[in-house]
């Protein structure tokens, strides 16, 4: 509903259809949506159990499944939302064929590896939201300790989304000017300044807020909301978002992890490679292993 709602908000669609398999809670939040038409600009809003209604869909963004309870991590999820993925994928795929789409379920990267498996679409219409949370988390981070905004904060968080994310410290920058040319140690023990306490908090934010208020949903609805626009506006801009990366900074593994990525009306339209530290490299090669681990024990 996060995700809708900052849809809703920015006017990117003129119809929006919604499925879930709990009518009661869909027919509700349908409703309570449908009421709100005079303040949006989006004509219709519909909604169904079944995927006829998402026919023609040109963006698909799955967020169905279960979430993480107190203390489970997001692979912790992987066999239930598995179970829920091969139910749906080849419904959507065919009343959509022809569509994109944003998976956000977790655990993401998994699921966006299956996704793309199941649903056998080019690897560019299957995109992750990845580490674009985690990048926005960082970004705002940084801005705070800074004083300034976070979007005038260069920085990116790449691979799992979750907890082997690697914050990438070496192209940190405001303005053009690396926080490294200022502070050497910048995100290593030895730094003073405890700049890598930032990447602790982008790892602990997801459970702080579970524990806190049971689930997390603006920022990954605000953050949906801004990759939908690029793809369904065209926008060629580059987000750190979950594609398959076998062949890429030396990853061996067929997996899904983020990295940047142009991204316009065909999906993903190109590829960024970022300039990394060895120690940044090996991190990403781990949080990849981590990955495969558990892709490889699945049945797809
Ligand atoms: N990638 C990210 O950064 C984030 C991912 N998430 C993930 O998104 C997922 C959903 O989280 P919430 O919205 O908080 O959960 P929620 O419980 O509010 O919503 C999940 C919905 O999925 C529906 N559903 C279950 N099985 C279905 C099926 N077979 N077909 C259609 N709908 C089905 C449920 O009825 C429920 O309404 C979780 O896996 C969560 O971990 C949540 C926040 C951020
Ligand atoms: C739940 C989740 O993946 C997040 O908020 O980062």
């Amino acid at each position: 509903m996060a995700c809708t709602i900052s849809i809703l908000i920015r006017g990117l669609s003129d119809e929006l259809a919604l499925v879930d398999v709990n009518e009661g809670r869909l027919k509700g939040e349908t409703m309570d949506l449908q009421h709100g038409s005079l303040f949006v600009k989006m004509p219709k809003i519909v909604s169904r159990k079944d995927y006829q209604v998402t026919a023609n869909s040109n963006l698909v963004i799955i967020t169905a499944g279960v979430r993480q309870k107190k203390g489970e991590t997001r692979l912790d999820l992987v066999q239930r939302n598995l179970a829920i993925f091969k139910l749906m994928i080849s419904d959507i795929m065919t009343h959509s064929p022809n569509c994109k789409m944003i998976i956000v379920s977790n655990p993401v990267d998994i699921l966006t590896y299956v996704t793309w498996k199941l649903s056998g679409i080019p690897q560019n219409r299957v995109i992750g939201s990845g580490c674009n949370l985690d990048t926005a988390r960082f970004r705002y981070l940084i801005g705070q300790k800074l004083g300034i905004h976070a979007g005038s904060c260069q920085g990116w968080v790449l691979g799992e989304h979750g907890d082997s994310c690697v914050p990438v410290w070496s192209s940190v920058s405001v303005a053009g000017v690396p926080l490294r040319d200022l502070n050497a140690q910048l995100g290593t023990d030895q730094d003073p300044e405890r700049w890598k306490d930032i990447h602790k908090e982008v790892v602990s934010s997801a459970y702080e807020i579970i524990r806190m208020k049971g689930y997390t949903s603006w920022a990954i609805g605000l953050s949906v909301a801004d990759l939908a626009e690029s793809l369904l506006r065209d926008l060629r801009r580059v987000h750190p978002v979950s594609t398959i990366v076998k062949g890429l900074y030396g990853i061996r593994e067929e997996v899904a992890l983020s990295v940047p990525c142009v991204l316009g009306a065909d999906g993903i339209t190109g590829l960024v490679q970022v300039k990394l530290t060895p120690e940044e490299e090996a991190r990403l090669k781990k949080s990849a292993e981590t990955l495969w681990g558990i892709l490889r024990a699945l049945e797809v």
